[in-house]
């Protein structure tokens, strides 16, 4: 009998559904797998984004305990996950993709389509944590009042839903995979080159030790070689520009034609594109085009 594998994650809605569909996918594949329930400092602290200091708040702790063999598998919303890697640890796979696009919900006394870029009333009070997203609202629509928004999505939601902001701006990713009720809320979801999504936005990353071969050989197969690609390219883009989550950096890569790679990013005020062969090639791309925008030196 192969041992039952055990997965690292945070205990929030999201972070369970995320671990619960890779652990469905291991059965699939014939394996049994338990939860270890990780609490991380961003569980526990409610300081917006900008004010904590280091990288990884979402994703250390459960990393720790992979490297502690309490558990054999982490599962991370990808774009939680610092560029620089862990000594031990190896990113064993990146599953099939989500919508990486952003979702914009409005109340309807703010909502107003004829507005233009974005379907809100002047001065409309939009809630988000991300810094990336309050630059590029601020950018589009430098009326509207951008307002701190911390919490799990169904707990930003519930905000909107009492009226704390007219508006709020997250990943259509968690709310399509938590089914989150939107009735009585417009929603529209946003293409990536009005808004640039996070790189990595809508994948999940799952690390195992680097010594566990057997494990890396299973999770081998929840590999999809397009998410895979992808991801590659924005977070080439945001290691060259040394920034984690708190980065106002927007990446978005598309695999086209035979195996080449387009890049999107939004960065400094400004929209980034290229084509090229392979991930590196794409992310060196975009980095030499921002490099040029600011002689001065970017990242930071
Ligand atoms: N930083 C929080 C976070 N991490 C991953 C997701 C959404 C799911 C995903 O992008 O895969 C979210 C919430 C959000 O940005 O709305």
């Amino acid at each position: 009998m192969p041992r039952t594998v055990r997965i690292a994650t945070r205990g929030s809605r999201l972070a369970l559904w995320q671990a619960r569909w890779v652990a469905a996918e291991l059965a699939r594949l014939g394996r049994g797998s338990e939860l270890v329930i990780v609490e991380t400092q961003g569980d526990r602290e409610r300081l917006p984004f900008a004010q904590m200091g280091g990288q990884g708040f979402f994703t250390k702790a459960v990393q720790d305990a992979v490297l502690a063999e309490q558990a054999d598998l982490a599962v991370h919303s990808f774009k939680d996950l610092p560029s620089a890697g862990v000594n031990g640890l190896t990113l064993a796979a990146v599953p099939v993709r989500e919508d990486a696009r952003e979702l914009l919900l409005v109340r309807p006394e703010e909502y107003a389509p004829e507005e233009g870029l974005l379907p809100l009333k002047k001065g409309a009070r939009v809630g988000t944590s991300a810094v990336r997203r309050r630059a590029q609202l601020e950018a589009l629509r430098p009326d509207l009042q951008v307002a701190e928004l911390r919490g799990n999505v169904p707990t930003r939601l519930e905000k909107l839903r009492r009226g704390e902001y007219g508006a709020i701006l997250l990943a259509q990713a968690g709310v399509h995979r938590l089914e989150l009720d939107l009735r009585g809320l417009h929603s529209r979801v946003l293409e990536p080159r009005l808004v640039v999504p996070a790189p990595a936005q809508g994948a999940l990353a799952l690390e195992a030790r680097a010594s566990d071969t057997e494990l890396l050989e299973l999770l081998s197969r929840l590999n999809d070689p397009l998410a895979q690609r992808s991801v590659a390219a924005e977070r080439g883009l945001m290691a060259r520009l040394a920034g984690g989550c708190q980065l106002a950096l927007g990446a978005s890569a598309q695999v086209v034609g035979e195996g080449g790679l387009e890049l999107l990013a939004w960065y400094g005020g400004r929209l980034y594109q290229a084509r090229a062969a392979s991930p590196e090639a794409v992310a060196e791309a975009v980095f030499g085009q921002i490099q040029a925008e600011f002689p001065q030196g970017v990242g930071g």
